[in-house]
């Protein structure tokens, strides 16, 4: 009698075995969930990302793109599910992440050298090492101005390119974007998109891109990743395969005309809903 009522009364809750994504993903998310206040931001959420692929993520106001990106790096707990890197936990990948807010991206304190340098430095690798990795980087950045500036001290673009570099200092697997370009003027996003694309063109380093422009999502993406209003889900995931380097031609290439009428069309649709 006593052992009956000192039975355990969740023994039969079936434990999900985690699915792999197929071959060439380099994020899998399973089962994720997130609340805030109460209210489902993403329930049971499930995404493959493919590696070596830019992937921009696009969807309605306050539908958690950012969240996403900020649960899948790290910076924001998750209440359940699993996120795995080509197998691997978080802890054993190495990843970039570029903010939005330049000017809160970087350590006032340092010069914008050391703040480039501080991921190599954090990996404790040698002066010569890290001497290096920065000609390289200052050279594929084709940097003007001078890094030993304070931060504050450079423009908000010369900011955002450093904070980029610092990103890709350490080669990161995945290089999180959110909202790269959107407090640069015009000229500063054409140039930083343009050196963005030129790096995954010579790393292909997996990039996860939110962004509230849509020509811009698309003109970066190999895949357009559109979410729904919450509790979110995903919309759909267009391929788009123009050939790179993209220039100002691509923009009335077939190819990139029908991916973006269609990214807008599943955009409205789920606004409306
Ligand atoms: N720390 C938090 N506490 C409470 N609610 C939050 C928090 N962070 C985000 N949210 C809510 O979660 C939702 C998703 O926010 P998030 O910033 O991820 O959306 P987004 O799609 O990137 O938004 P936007 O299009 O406005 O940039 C929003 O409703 C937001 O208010």
């Amino acid at each position: 009698m006593s052992a009956v009522i000192n039975a355990p009364v969740f023994a039969d809750v079936p434990v999900r075995e985690f699915q792999p994504g197929p071959a060439g993903t380099q994020i899998t998310i399973r089962g994720l969930t997130k609340y805030f206040a109460g209210w489902p931001l993403y329930e049971d959420f499930n995404l493959d990302i493919p590696k070596h692929k830019i992937v921009s993520v696009f969807g309605p106001n306050g539908c958690g793109k950012s969240t996403l990106i900020n649960m899948i790096a790290g910076l924001v707990p998750i209440d359940a599910g699993e996120i795995l890197f080509d197998g691997k936990s978080l802890k054993d990948t190495k990843i970039g992440y570029v903010f939005q807010n330049y000017r809160e991206a970087m350590f006032p304190w340092m010069r914008t050298i050391d703040n480039i340098a501080y991921p190599l430095k954090l990996e404790g690798r040698s002066k010569a090492e890290v001497d290096r990795r920065m000609a390289e980087l200052v050279a594929s950045f084709d940097v003007k101005f001078d890094l030993n500036r304070y931060p504050y001290e450079l423009s908000g673009g010369q900011q955002q390119t450093a904070s980029i570099m610092r990103a890709l200092a350490n080669n990161p697997e995945v290089l999180f974007l959110d909202e790269p370009f959107s407090a640069l003027d015009f000229e500063m996003t054409l140039f930083i998109r343009e050196k963005l694309q030129e790096v995954f063109m010579q790393t292909g380093t997996t990039m996860l891109l939110v962004s509230h422009d849509l020509e811009e999502a698309v003109y970066l993406a190999d895949q357009v990743l559109l979410l729904t209003k919450r509790p979110t889900r995903v919309a759909e995931i267009l391929p788009y395969n123009d050939v790179r380097p993209r220039t100002v031609d691509t923009l009335s290439e077939p190819g990139f005309i029908s991916t973006k009428k269609l990214s807008l069309e599943i955009f409205q649709s789920e606004v409306r809903r």
